[in-house]
């Protein structure tokens, strides 16, 4: 085949040149590695037809890290985005609005989704907490000092023991019927040790609702 157009086959190589150039100073992983993938095709193009046959050792080997950077690409694309979530997990989601989706997932994998078929205590006051909960649906009685509150979907409950490695400042309740998220204590701890981005998420996300919470008070109020 005839490369030479004036310039000669070597410009494949100088054109992938350029796209590795910019992936190198790009920031962005996505940017990066799609430009590189980008050179990876030239320099394909260009080891298939220098040589008199193709040169299939550097074919085989640079073809394999175009396709796993292929590979990573689609796994980052799906990080970012919501488009493989059920329609049900992306209502989640939306109560986390500070998580990105593949942390999201990553803190979902984690939890266990759970239907009540009877009232169900989940903290006591006094008692260490042993899971965090997020009500979904349904609602959560809060007892503390004998006065009672009602708790509405899209709180955590025992997050404030989470936090401050205290006994649960108060009873909480769930009612019959209501779906909750719950993550033991000693699995989300070690998860947030090996996931420092998502302990920022989730203790931004723990402040969120703290803000709420307090806002649904007035002062004088019940201490719950
Ligand atoms: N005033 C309040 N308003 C809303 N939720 C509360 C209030 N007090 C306690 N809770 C929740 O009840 C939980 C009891 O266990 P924790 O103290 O770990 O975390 C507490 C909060 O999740």
């Amino acid at each position: 085949m005839d490369w030479t157009f004036g310039l000669g086959i070597g410009l494949l190589v100088w054109i992938a040149f350029v796209f590795d150039l910019f992936g190198f100073v790009a920031r962005d992983e996505l940017l990066l590695r799609g430009l590189m993938l980008v050179a990876s095709g030239f320099y394909l193009v260009y080891y298939f037809f220098v040589a008199g046959s193709p040169l299939w050792d550097a074919l085989a080997t640079n073809g394999a890290l175009a396709g796993v950077n292929l590979a990573m690409i689609f796994v980052v694309i799906a990080e970012r985005t919501t488009f493989t979530m059920s329609r049900e997990t992306r209502d989640i989601y939306a109560h986390f609005p500070l998580f990105t989706p593949g942390q999201f997932r990553r803190l979902l994998k984690a939890a266990e989704d759970v239907r009540m078929r009877a009232p169900r205590e989940v903290t006591r006051q006094g008692a260490p907490v042993e899971r965090v909960w997020f009500l979904l649906a349904g609602s959560a009685e809060i007892e503390k000092d004998g006065h009672r509150a009602r708790l509405d979907p899209g709180h955590f409950i025992g997050e404030m023991g989470f936090l401050s490695q205290r006994p649960a400042s108060a009873t909480v309740t769930l009612s019959l019927g209501a779906r909750a998220l719950a993550w033991d204590v000693a699995l989300l701890a070690r998860l947030l040790e090996r996931k420092p981005a998502l302990r920022v998420a989730l203790g931004a996300q723990f402040n969120l609702d703290l803000v709420e919470k307090l806002a649904r008070a007035r002062p004088g109020d019940a201490p719950v």
